[in-house]
């Protein structure tokens, strides 16, 4: 199969889709791999590297979208890529579909059959291809918040792990699975108190386990998120219903109960966001505020950490990208139930209902559409 990787073009999003090593692994099973010029660059790899592995390296964009069978990216398709995109062309790409109504119908006029890392399963019910960046962006997120919570950034002052004889900042990370983990890791390691909600109590059960005391587990409601506000330097947005918009659990009126300065860091923004002030931003302006309180809301938190990230994303898509190569989507799909339930639009077709739910479309399964 041709396969291209174009450059990312979202604002600072330095990841890119295939690595040298991926490259080699599809040349050797016989494929043909176009990159684009400077695609790997903010990774740290050269077009001499991707030569080496046996791609071509194309000029531009177009180049690569012309000449290929499948897309392999990292981040949603800008509009300038979308029109790049055609019918019986394959897309294996992060989509997030469900808060964005003008990409969903630029795929479905397109007609292309795109299949989003977000939703493509494992046998243990995990999301193989979102866990890896939920793993960064976790890891991140006590991170930027507590930049965020620095004077000089907007926020109330106050020290994630406080000092001896002043105590530690206050987190509260609403979602318990793999960024709301990764985030209860280090800002634990950072020193501060540490109160994650979930409403599934196996999932608390099993953070309790783990943490041995290190943190405070609390069954997700309304009424427990409205006791936490107030006394909270920072909230970490963590949950994630898959494929759907993000369930908005701090409403506006809400933030008046809060301190000061206190930072809410949405990673569920690239779901719409889980706080109802929330609003994508990017590395370059990423912090803003709403009555009094900051908000940290980057859609593409790993792309700070592009190395990393690269080769994260690169280990968890590999298989799938070989498997799509060497079968063709329609025959990869029928053959594994996980990376069909990835499938998000097909000829025109949405094939995702909880996409079809949140932007008022007509949807089937994935199931019905490769049965038609
Ligand atoms: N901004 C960024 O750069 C990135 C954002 N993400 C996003 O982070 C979000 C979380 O992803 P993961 O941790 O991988 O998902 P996950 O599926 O591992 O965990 C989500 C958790 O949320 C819980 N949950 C659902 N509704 C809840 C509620 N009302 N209250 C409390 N908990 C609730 C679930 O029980 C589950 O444990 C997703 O929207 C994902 O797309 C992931 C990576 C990067
Ligand atoms: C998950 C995602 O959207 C990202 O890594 O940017
Ligand atoms: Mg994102």
């Amino acid at each position: 199969m041709k396969i291209g990787c174009p450059k990312e073009v979202k604002p600072q999003e330095y990841r890119v889709g295939l690595t040298p090593d991926a490259v080699r692994e599809a040349v050797s099973r016989g494929h043909e791999v176009t990159v684009e010029t400077g695609a790997g660059l903010g990774a740290g790899f050269a077009d001499s590297d991707y030569q080496v592995a046996g791609a071509e390296i194309a000029p531009d964009a177009a180049a690569v979208f012309a000449a290929a069978e499948m897309i392999v990216k990292v981040k949603e398709p800008q509009p300038a890529e979308r029109a790049l995109l055609r019918a019986g062309q394959v897309l294996f790409t992060y989509l997030h579909l469900a808060p964005d109504p003008a990409q969903t119908a630029d795929l479905l006029g397109a007609g292309v059959t795109a299949i989003a890392y977000e939703t493509v399963t494992d046998r243990n019910g995990g999301l193989p291809l979102l866990a890896p960046m939920s793993e960064v962006a976790g890891r991140l997120a006590p991170q930027v918040g507590a930049w965020t919570l620095q004077k000089a950034n907007g926020g109330r002052g106050v020290l994630l792990g406080g000092v001896p004889g002043v105590r530690p900042a206050r987190v509260v990370i609403i979602g318990g699975g793999v960024v709301g983990t990764a985030a209860a890791r280090v800002a634990v390691g950072m020193g501060a108190n540490v109160t994650v909600l979930d409403r599934s109590v196996p999932r608390l059960s099993y953070l309790d386990d783990i943490f041995m005391g290190k943190l405070t587990t609390q069954y997700s409601s309304a009424g427990a998120i409205a006791d936490l506000l107030p006394t909270a330097d920072m909230v970490i947005g963590a949950v994630l219903i898959p494929g759907a918009a993000a369930p908005k659990l701090v409403s506006r009126a809400q933030l008046s109960s809060m301190l000061p300065g206190a930072a809410l860091v949405d990673v569920a923004i690239d779901q719409g966001g889980c706080f109802e002030t929330s609003r994508a931003t990017t590395h370059q302006d990423p912090i803003y505020e709403v009555d009094g309180v900051m908000h940290y809301c980057v859609a593409n938190m790993p792309g700070a950490v592009a190395r990393t990230s690269t080769q994260a994303l690169g280990n968890a898509t590999l298989p799938f990208v070989l498997a799509l190569a060497a079968k063709g989507w329609r025959q990869a799909l029928a053959d594994d139930p996980h990376l069909r339930a990835g499938l998000a639009t097909h000829a025109g077709r949405l094939a995702s209902p909880p996409v079809g739910e949140a932007l008022g479309l007509e949807a089937v399964t994935p199931d019905e559409l490769l049965a038609s």
